[in-house]
């Protein structure tokens, strides 16, 4: 019978056998998931990317800030727990929002994805995953600002849960030194190159003064602006950044203090913004511009992609006391050099630099779901 001894033993024989033969799967129970692939909607939903693509355009040309703010979501992302859309879930009964950790306050662009995924649920129901569209927009807003084109295997699942400690705990500070940053990207895998590619990402998009409204007028505790600030760049950010009573309004936090944002975002405004003149979306799109503070930029859009951001660090005009933190260190300084100078080398390298964050940690199946709306767990 089945139950005999010897059966049990032949049973479990088989079941070794196939670990043995599958030496991966033996080694790293996540060995067996999916890798992810080229073109992997081609079959289920082939006009994906197409959609995204032209969406992300379409938006851009609408607004310009649509860009800088998909491309920081995805960093927010992949950074925390890997490409997993973790970032767009909102917080429910018992599970807290990565939304609303200190360092992800001040980001935008959720309605864009939202939108997006509308879009692809009505085209392909169940199909495409919000991690997947995020990467991919992001991508899109790189080539529209003037950065490189890279190319993306897909197939990212979403995940089931979002980590909130993880993107407090994890998330870079503004205010951190070059070891904390190298420390933290390295965790990540990233080494000192990639590192400093990545932050060239600051090329565009804003950095309200907030973030280093304290190097400008005390600096640790000094009372003195930050002493690595060139003095030119110096009083042109305290022109842009006046000094403020900072206790008149109470911080959230002193490392991530940003603007608050409407908590309601519906896909359902789609279709109402792509119907209305340009100018409504100044108020409907991402921030309200009357809640919009102060910010500086550096202004590295189009051919400027990346060299402006590194010359400017050479000057001593980072804005983010992390961005010229980028100067203290000798290999850093040195990638910085060579990025300010040869716009190819800095184009390639932040192409393969953003591929490996979009293909950091991926969720592939079985692993993961695909979530039917971006902002909640399917
Ligand atoms: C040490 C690492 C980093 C720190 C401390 C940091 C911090 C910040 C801060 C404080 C802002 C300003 C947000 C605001 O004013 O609303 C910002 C903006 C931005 N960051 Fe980073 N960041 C880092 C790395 C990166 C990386 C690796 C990327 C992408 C690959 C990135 C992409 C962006 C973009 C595109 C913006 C502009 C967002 C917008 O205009 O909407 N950052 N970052
Ligand atoms: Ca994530």
């Amino acid at each position: 019978s089945n139950s005999s001894p010897s059966s049990v033993n032949s049973d479990s024989a088989w079941v070794f056998q196939d670990i043995l033969l599958d030496g991966e799967a033996f080694e790293d129970p996540q060995a067996s998931a999916r890798l992810l692939e080229y073109d992997f909607y081609r079959e289920i939903c082939p006009e994906a990317e197409k959609i995204i693509r032209t969406r992300v355009h379409q938006l851009f040309k609408i607004k310009a800030a649509v860009a800088p703010a998909l491309v920081r979501l995805a960093f927010h992302d992949c950074f925390v727990e890997g490409c997993d859309g973790s970032i767009l879930l909102d917080a429910v009964q018992g599970m807290e929002s990565e939304k609303d950790s200190p360092p992800n306050q001040s980001l935008k662009g959720f309605e864009i994805i939202d939108m997006i995924k509308s879009e692809l649920e009505e085209v392909c129901p169940g199909a495409v995953s919000c991690a997947d569209i995020l990467v991919l927009a992001a991508r899109e807003s790189v080539l529209l600002t003037g950065g490189p084109f890279y190319p993306l295997n897909t197939g990212r699942r979403d995940s089931t849960a979002a980590f909130a400690d993880s993107a407090t705990n994890e998330l870079p500070s503004p205010h951190a030194d070059l070891s904390e940053t190298l420390a933290s990207f390295s965790s990540k895998g990233f080494d000192e190159r990639e590192t400093v590619s990545l932050l060239g990402a600051h090329s565009i998009g804003v950095i309200h003064c907030n973030f280093f409204q304290n190097r400008l007028y005390n600096f640790r505790g000094t009372h003195q602006p930050d002493p690595s600030l060139d003095s030119e760049a110096l009083n042109q950010m305290r022109s842009t950044c006046p000094k403020k009573d900072l206790s008149a309004s109470p911080a959230p936090s002193p490392d991530f203090e940003g603007s608050p944002l409407p908590t309601s975002r519906s896909p359902s405004l789609y279709n109402e913004l792509l119907a209305a003149p340009p100018a409504s979306f100044d108020n409907l799109l991402l921030l309200p511009s009357k809640t919009q503070k102060l910010a500086m930029a550096y202004d590295g859009t189009g051919p400027n992609f990346g060299t402006v951001y590194y010359r400017s660090l050479l000057q001593g005009k980072g804005i983010l006391y992390a961005d010229q933190q980028l100067m203290a260190g000798e290999e850093t300084g040195l990638w910085v050099r060579a990025y300010a100078s040869d716009s190819s080398l800095y184009q390639r390298d932040f192409a393969l630099a953003m591929m490996k964050l979009s293909n950091h940690n991926v969720l592939t199946a079985p692993r993961g779901q695909i979530r039917l709306n971006c902002s909640r767990v399917a």
